[in-house]
């Protein structure tokens, strides 16, 4: 699969008035075209970090960040960012067509412009809702036409940050069913960093569980489960109930103990796994140094 975005050894620290602080270091990944890869990992160890040194927004310290083979140095014109808060990233004075049509505005012209802002909008069930305004919405159909605005632009990779925690379960549900759709129908390539470990299991071809901060990869499983997906019976799979508590596992301790290792067919991470080595080795080492000063 090709790589559309890479990830090599990324770093960044953050210089303040109490001194540097990393957020991110030594973090690596690829995703290939059309995947939809989720990031968990614990609460501030750097994940918005690491979305923004990838949409270009801040530069990293160390390390790269490649869109489809192009070094990212600014925001580039081919990605599209859905954050948690739509209330915010809506404009409360523009129709739902028009706050679609916003980004296209310099880019593309007025009538094509309609007519991918309608698209976008039947993509994701609000066919009927142009002319209305976000405030007349549900917090869900909000988050709707944000999506909707980001998949107008017809990005080359579309990066959601907590995107569905802002709205109740029932919604949650079905706008996670909705972009299983919309990246199967679209051929969509997706990053997604959620605190949700279900969430991530439910929607990803792979789960990226970051360590704590400064974070790296701790895991990069494979989700082997079938599509199309289904919220009761996916959730109630043995595969689905193994990787849940594989990442939760991963989360809780930071690195697995050997018997928490990834089972065959998924991997950690390269360096990882060569630092979990060392670890070991360097274990066996104090512990045979100790034997002998007996
Ligand atoms: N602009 C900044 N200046 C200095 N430190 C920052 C800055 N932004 C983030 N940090 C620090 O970097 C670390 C990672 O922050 P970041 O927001 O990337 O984590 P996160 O995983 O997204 O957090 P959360 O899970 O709470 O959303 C935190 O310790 C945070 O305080």
């Amino acid at each position: 699969m090709t790589a559309m975005l890479e990830v090599a050894a990324l770093g960044h620290t953050y210089q303040g008035k109490d001194g540097a602080h990393t957020a991110i270091d030594d973090l690596s990944f690829t995703v290939g075209a059309g995947e939809l890869v989720c990031v968990v990992g614990p609460s501030g160890c750097g994940k918005s970090t690491l979305l923004r040194t990838i949409s270009g927004l801040v530069r990293p310290s160390r390390g790269a960040v490649s869109l489809h083979g192009n070094a990212v140095k600014g925001v580039p014109d081919d990605l599209a960012v859905v954050f948690q808060d739509y209330s915010r990233s809506l404009f409360p004075w523009l129709s739902v067509q028009k706050n679609v049509e916003f980004p296209l505005r310099s880019s593309v012209g007025r009538a094509k412009r309609r007519a991918r802002a309608a698209e976008a909008l039947e993509w994701v069930g609000l066919a009927a809702a142009g002319r209305k305004y976000p405030w007349q919405l549900s917090g869900g159909m909000q988050q709707r036409v944000a999506i909707a605005r980001a998949l107008a632009y017809r990005p080359a990779l579309l990066l959601m940050d907590e995107p569905f925690a802002s709205v109740d379960a029932q919604t949650r549900f079905e706008l996670e069913d909705l972009l299983l759709k919309i990246r199967t129908e679209h051929d969509t390539t997706v990053l997604v960093v959620t605190h949700d470990i279900d969430e991530s299991v439910y929607l990803g071809d792979r789960v990226l569980v970051l360590s704590t901060s400064p974070a790296s990869v701790v895991a990069d499983l494979r989700v082997d489960l079938p599509a199309p997906r289904d919220q009761i019976t996916t959730r109630e799979s043995d595969v689905f109930v193994g990787l849940r508590a594989e990442v939760a596992r991963l989360l809780n301790v930071g690195k697995p103990s050997p018997a928490r290792r990834p089972a065959p067919g998924r991997r950690a991470a390269d360096g990882q796994a060569a630092r979990w080595a060392a670890e070991e080795r360097a274990e066996v080492e104090r512990g045979a140094a100790q034997r002998l000063a007996r």
